[in-house]
C-alpha cells in the first residue's frame, strides 16, 4: 500500500504496550554475506535481513560471481540463504561456481557496508568493477578505502576527491602486509579491509593514524565474526588490527535481530510512558544496540531482562514519568534515535564523540539540529556532537534526508508531539522495510488500551 508523503506520525492517546521481534541485523547480515563470499565452502545464513542495503549487497556479490540461493527457513521475515563462495578452497566442488563476466557495475545505493566492504572482493576478482550509488552516496567518505587498496597494489580509476564513483581493476591475488589507514571517518574502513585480510597471501596488519576511530563496537563485531570462523585476529595492540592469512570456515549461522532498529520501538516506551518488550534479546552480542540497556535507564526508563519459560530472555523497557536529559558519548548509529528522545526530555543533553555522523547517510548533526529546531526545539551543533536544551515542541514537517534513522527519529518525536509529519518515511526501507506497519502496530496498542480502560 502506498504511504502518504509526508507521513503523519501517529501520536497515541496513551501508553503503548507491545511485544515485538525485529528483522535481522544489518551489520551482521552484511558481514556474513562477505564472509560467505570469502569462505572455504557453501554457507547458510538463517533469518538474514531483507532490506535495501542487504539486497544491494546480495546483487553486488552476484555481480562478482557469488551464487546465492534462497531456501525455506524458519525466520518470520524471509527465507534463509545459501552462499556459494567464488574464492573457495580447492577441496570444494566447484560445480557451483559461477563464471565471471569480467566487468560489471555495482550499485551501492546509500549503503556504507556495500560501498566500503565490497570493493575488497572486487579487488580479488579479475575484471573491471565500477562502483556508484545514490547522489547522496557520492558525498560519503571513501578515500581511506581507495588509499588502502592502492597501498595493497590494486589499480583504481576515478574516485576523485575520495568519493564514488570509481572502477577497481581486480586481480587474482593480493600480497597484503602492513598498511596505515586513517579511519577517523568511519569504522567501516577497518572492518572492510579485515573481512578480506585472510585472503591476502601475507594477511593484513592495519594501523590507524589520525583522529579518534569511531564505532569501536562495529570493529569488535568484525573481529569476533572472523574469529568465530577460525581466522586469527590480533587486536590486542591499540589502533592495530592484524588478520592472519588462512581459510575462513564455511558456516551455518542465524542472524540476530537488529538491536539498533529496536531503538525507535524501545523509545516508544519512554515517549508514551508505556512498556515495550523485545522478545529473545541476545544474551551475548557484538551489536552496538545492546547499549540501549545502558542508555535508556539514564533517560529514566526501567530496563529489565526477563527469562523466557523455555530459555532465552526478553528485554522489557518501561518509560518513566518524564524523559531525563543525559550526556552520552560514542553512541554511533544509535545517536539519531537518542536525539529524537532527548528532544522530549525535561533537562539538557549532550551527545558527543559522533563528529563522523556528518558523513553518514546525510550530515546527521546538521539534520538533527535543523529538524528539532524547526519544531520549536533548542538544539545546536557541537564540534563532535549535538546539545539539546529542553523546549516545548510543536507540530510541523520533519525532513528525513533519505536517512532511515532521521525518519524514525521523526516518528519518535511524533509519539509525543501531535501533528508531526515525516517526509519520505519509505526511506526506512534501507534497513527496515516493515517500519511503518510495525509502528502502526505499536501505536494501535495504546489506542486499544485506552479504549479498553475507558469502557
Ligand atoms: O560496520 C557496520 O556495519 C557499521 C558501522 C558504523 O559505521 P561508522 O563507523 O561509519 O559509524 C555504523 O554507524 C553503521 O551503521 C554500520
Ligand atoms: C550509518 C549507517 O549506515 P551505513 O551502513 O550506510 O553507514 C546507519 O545505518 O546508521
Amino acid at each position: 500500500m502506498a504511504l502518504p508523503d509526508p507521513w503523519p506520525a501517529p501520536t497515541p492517546l496513551g501508553p503503548v504496550k507491545v511485544t515485538l521481534t525485529l528483522p535481522g541485523s544489518k551489520s551482521l547480515t552484511a558481514r556474513y554475506f562477505m564472509l560467505g563470499a570469502f569462505a572455504a565452502g557453501p554457507s547458510r545464513l538463517r533469518a538474514p535481513l531483507y532490506a535495501r542495503d542487504t539486497r544491494l549487497m546480495m546483487n553486488a556479490l552476484r555481480t562478482l560471481g557469488v551464487r546465492i540461493e534462497e531456501v525455506p527457513g524458519s525466520g518470520s521475515y524471509g527465507p534463509d540463504l545459501v552462499i556459494f563462495p567464488r574464492l573457495a578452497s580447492s577441496d570444494y566442488d566447484d560445480a557451483a561456481r559461477v563464471p565471471l563476466a569480467g566487468s560489471g557495475t555495482i550499485d551501492c545505493g546509500l549503503a556504507g557496508t556495500v560501498m566500503r566492504f565490497v570493493p575488497f572482493l572486487a579487488a580479488l576478482t579479475p575484471g573491471e568493477w565500477t562502483f556508484d550509488g545514490d547522489p547522496a552516496a557520492r558525498l560519503r567518505p571513501m578515500g581511506p578505502i581507495l588509499d588502502t587498496l592502492r597501498a595493497l597494489g590494486v589499480e583504481i580509476r576515478g574516485g576523485e576527491n575520495g568519493m564514488l564513483p570509481f572502477t577497481i581493476i581486480g586481480q587474482e591475488t593480493i600480497a597484503g602486509g602492513p598498511v596505515t589507514i586513517d579511519a577517523s571517518g568511519s569504522s567501516q574502513f577497518i572492518s572492510a579491509a579485515m573481512l578480506a585480510g585472510a585472503h591476502f597471501s601475507k594477511g593484513l596488519k592495519l594501523t590507524h593514524e589520525g583522529h579518534k576511530v569511531p564505532s569501536a563496537d562495529h570493529i569488535r563485531m568484525t573481529s569476533e565474526a572472523l574469529r568465530g570462523l577460525g581466522v586469527r585476529v590480533d587486536d590486542s595492540k591499540t589502533l592495530t588490527w592484524a588478520v592472519s592469512p588462512g581459510n575462513i570456515d564455511a558456516f551455518d549461522i542465524e542472524i540476530e535481530q537488529d538491536l539498533s532498529n529496536a531503538g525507535p520501538f524501545l523509545a516508544a516506551a519512554l515517549a508514551t510512558h508505556g512498556t515495550v518488550t523485545i522478545e529473545r534479546w541476545p544474551a551475548e552480542t557484538t551489536q552496538v544496540g545492546d547499549r540501549w540497556r545502558e542508555y535508556l535507564p539514564q533517560l529514566g526508563a526501567t530496563v529489565t531482562l526477563v527469562p523466557r519459560p523455555r530459555g532465552g530472555q526478553d528485554l522489557v523497557v518501561t518509560g518513566g514519568e518524564t524523559i531525563t536529559g543525559a550526556d552520552i558519548a560514542d553512541s554511533s548509529e544509535l545517536a539519531p534515535t537518542l536525539a529524537g528522545l532527548l528532544a522530549l526530555a525535561d533537562s539538557p543533553s549532550r551527545l558527543t564523540g559522533i563528529a563522523h555522523l556528518r558523513g553518514h547517510e546525510t550530515d546527521r548533526l546538521q539534520a538533527l539540529v535543523t529538524e528539532i529546531n524547526r519544531l520549536g526545539g533548542n538544539a545546536r551543533e557541537l564540534e563532535d556532537g549535538i546539545e539539546i536544551i529542553p523546549a516545548p515542541l510543536h507540530g510541523g514537517v520533519w525532513e528525513s534526508y533519505e536517512d532511515h534513522r532521521m525518519a524514525t527519529a521523526g516518528a519518535v518525536v511524533g509519539l509525543a508531539v501531535p501533528e508531526v509529519s515525516v517526509v519520505d518515511i519509505a526511506t526506512t526501507s534501507k534497513t527496515l522495510p516493515q517500519f511503518p506497519e510495525l509502528w502502526d502496530r505499536v501505536v494501535a496498542t495504546a489506542a486499544a488500551t485506552n479504549r479498553g480502560s475507558a469502557e
